[in-house]
């Protein structure tokens, strides 16, 4: 996940060592800030003093990601600046590829400051949120899912079917277009239940009240921190049957063929937010959503995934970046063919 996350920032294909590098100035940046500067929402005036080793720390943290991300976004630029005129048959061409996050961020401008376009530091701080945003949660979904998936074979059986019928023989992977053109409602269903019970994060980032606002009956003054229980709405009984058991049919039409309307937005009311909703719902949705519905299926296609007798799936929760398995999931695979 993280290898895909890091050629849809950069847009170049790196090798394993340089993307691991990535990945351990992201963990390390992330475990710190998590764990160490939470301090600092309290009287920061008196705790930006009172804890500035911390700071200094999380400077050098920054310092690393600086080292390894600038050369790329460098890269970019002059990628960028060459777009237009013919691409060589280097080995660039086969490693760089066309679009990147970091492209959309070079031309991004402030008007409210002059137009002036964004420091490396800037993006090397938005390619930071971008990375550790999109890696953890959408495996930690994918572990939940395929954890369910093992759980409940039956389930399992339908989703392999549909792939089925939708792959025919085909030995090709269940590519991005074939989910789309074929819709493939159980796989869609088989998500939203795993991200309903499982949601990768029991809260959404803090929010702020932006003006004094009364709900059920207790003032929230303007400028309070405010968090919403995701995972318990999700598991809501009054709002959901049977809400502990992982049910997909819930999200099909009677029939079954067919996925029944599901408001990831909140725009008609909010029964479940995964993702959060309103302005600042998940920027990855979408592709968030692809990648679990590509990753399932194919997982799925392949192979079966059986529980082992003294490894059986436990559902206990750790709290991370992300809510983990606090047992990771460790089940038997069975090639399919
Ligand atoms: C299953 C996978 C994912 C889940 C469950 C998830 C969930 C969330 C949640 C709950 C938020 C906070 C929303 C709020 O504060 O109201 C968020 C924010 C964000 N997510 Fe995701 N996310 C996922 C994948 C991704 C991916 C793949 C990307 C990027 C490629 C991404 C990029 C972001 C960004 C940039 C934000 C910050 C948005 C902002 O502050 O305005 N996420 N996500």
């Amino acid at each position: 996940m993280f290898c895909l996350l890091v050629l849809m920032c950069f847009g170049e294909r790196l090798d394993e060592p340089a993307v691991r590098a990535i990945e351990d100035a992201e963990r390390a940046w992330l475990l710190y800030i998590s764990r160490k500067l939470t301090v600092f929402f309290f009287l920061p005036a008196v705790t930006k003093h009172l804890f500035r080793d911390r700071l200094r720390v999380a400077h050098g943290l920054r310092m690393r990601q600086r080292e390894l991300f600038v050369p790329l976004i460098q890269a970019r630029r002059e990628y960028k600046k060459r777009q237009g005129q013919a691409v060589p048959t280097t080995k660039e061409s086969e490693t760089t590829f066309q679009y990147s996050y970091v492209d959309t961020l070079l031309d991004v401008t402030l008007p409210e400051e002059g137009n002036r376009p964004l420091t490396d530091d800037e993006i090397v701080a938005l390619c930071s949120e971008f990375l550790n945003a999109g890696t953890d949660t959408t495996s930690t979904g994918l572990q939940w899912i395929m954890a369910e998936l093992v759980k409940n074979p039956e389930v399992q059986k339908k989703l392999y079917d549909e792939i089925k019928a939708t792959c025919g023989d085909d030995d090709e992977d269940v590519s991005e277009d074939k989910i789309e053109a074929a819709r493939m409602p159980c796989l869609k269903a088989v998500i939203l239940e795993g991200l309903r019970k499982h949601p990768p994060g029991h809260f959404v980032l803090p929010h702020k009240a932006a003006q004094d606002m009364e709900v059920g009956g207790y003032l929230i003054p303007k400028g309070t921190t405010v968090n919403f229980m995701v995972a318990e709405m999700g598991r809501d009984e009054g709002t959901w049957e049977k809400a502990m058991e992982f049910v997909p049919e819930r999200f099909l039409e009677e029939d079954g063929n067919k996925l029944a309307a599901v408001d990831m937005y909140g725009t008609k009311g909010i029964k479940m937010m995964p993702f959060g909703v309103g302005r600042r719902i998940c920027a990855g949705l979408s592709i968030a959503m692809l990648h679990l519905e590509y990753f399932v299926a194919n997982m799925v296609k392949e192979f079966e995934w059986k529980e082992v007798a003294d490894k059986e799936v436990d559902f206990s929760e750790k709290r991370e970046f992300t809510t983990v398995m606090a047992n990771p999931l460790c089940p038997r695979l069975v090639p399919r063919n």
